[in-house]
């Protein structure tokens, strides 16, 4: 059956090649008035990928690339740089690579979450007050001692658009969370591979 590419999220826009897509049958996107802007900072060199383990707030005990709110009066660029140092302790050409979409109970706002990767970075990895850096491989079964991605403590859904952040592929995605804060689950999701980055128009 073809895919049907009219089928996109509220919230989002794109320049579609495929999507992938899941959750309840018959589920509703969640209704949201506001947004707030959010950065999520993944640095890939070779086969190893650079997470942190989150120490506190939201999403503790969760392996998360580095990032954060973007201030007033910064772009989000900037405020993907400035987090990326002040939790790893690095500097690194980020590039736009996506936009994940997320939402959940007990706020009344979407997350709009600019995710960025590079493939270098210049200073030395350092953990902060509020993660824990660590390599990990980006191969299933692991490389050079390192362990694979620990998707089983990553928020749930993220293995559906980190090997696109991993393969340079741009995207764009939603996921819809219900329940109490981290214990909180995805009942609908939805991710798409866009043509180009040209694409990217929320
Ligand atoms: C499916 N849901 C999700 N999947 C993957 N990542 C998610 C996420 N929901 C939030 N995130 C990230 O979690 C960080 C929170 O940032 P958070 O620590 O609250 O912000 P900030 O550092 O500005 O806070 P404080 O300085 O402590 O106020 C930020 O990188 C944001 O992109």
């Amino acid at each position: 059956m073809p895919e049907d590419l009219n089928v996109i999220p509220p919230g989002l826009k794109g320049n579609l090649v495929h999507y992938i897509s899941g959750g309840e049958e018959g589920s509703l996107w969640k209704e949201y008035t506001n947004v707030r802007y959010y950065t999520n900072a993944f640095v890939v060199q070779g086969q190893k990928i650079l997470l942190g383990h989150k120490k506190r707030g939201w999403g503790q005990e969760k392996y998360n690339g580095f990032g954060g709110k973007v201030d007033a009066g910064e772009t989000s660029l900037e405020a993907a740089k400035r987090e990326l140092k002040e939790e790893a302790g690095i500097d690194a050409p980020l590039e736009h690579a996506g936009i994940l979409l997320f939402l959940t109970d007990g706020v009344d706002w979407a997350f709009h979450i600019d995710i960025y990767r590079a493939d270098s970075y210049s200073g030395e990895v350092q953990e902060s007050e509020e993660m824990k850096p660590e390599w990990f491989s980006t191969l299933p079964e692991g490389t050079d001692g390192l362990s694979s991605i620990p998707y089983s403590k990553m928020w749930e859904t993220d293995e559906c658009w980190l090997p696109l952040v991993i393969a340079n592929k741009p995207f764009v995605g939603r996921a819809d969370f219900v329940g109490d804060k981290d214990k909180s689950k995805p009942y609908k999701w939805w991710y798409g591979v866009l043509k180009d980055e040209e694409a990217f128009d929320v």
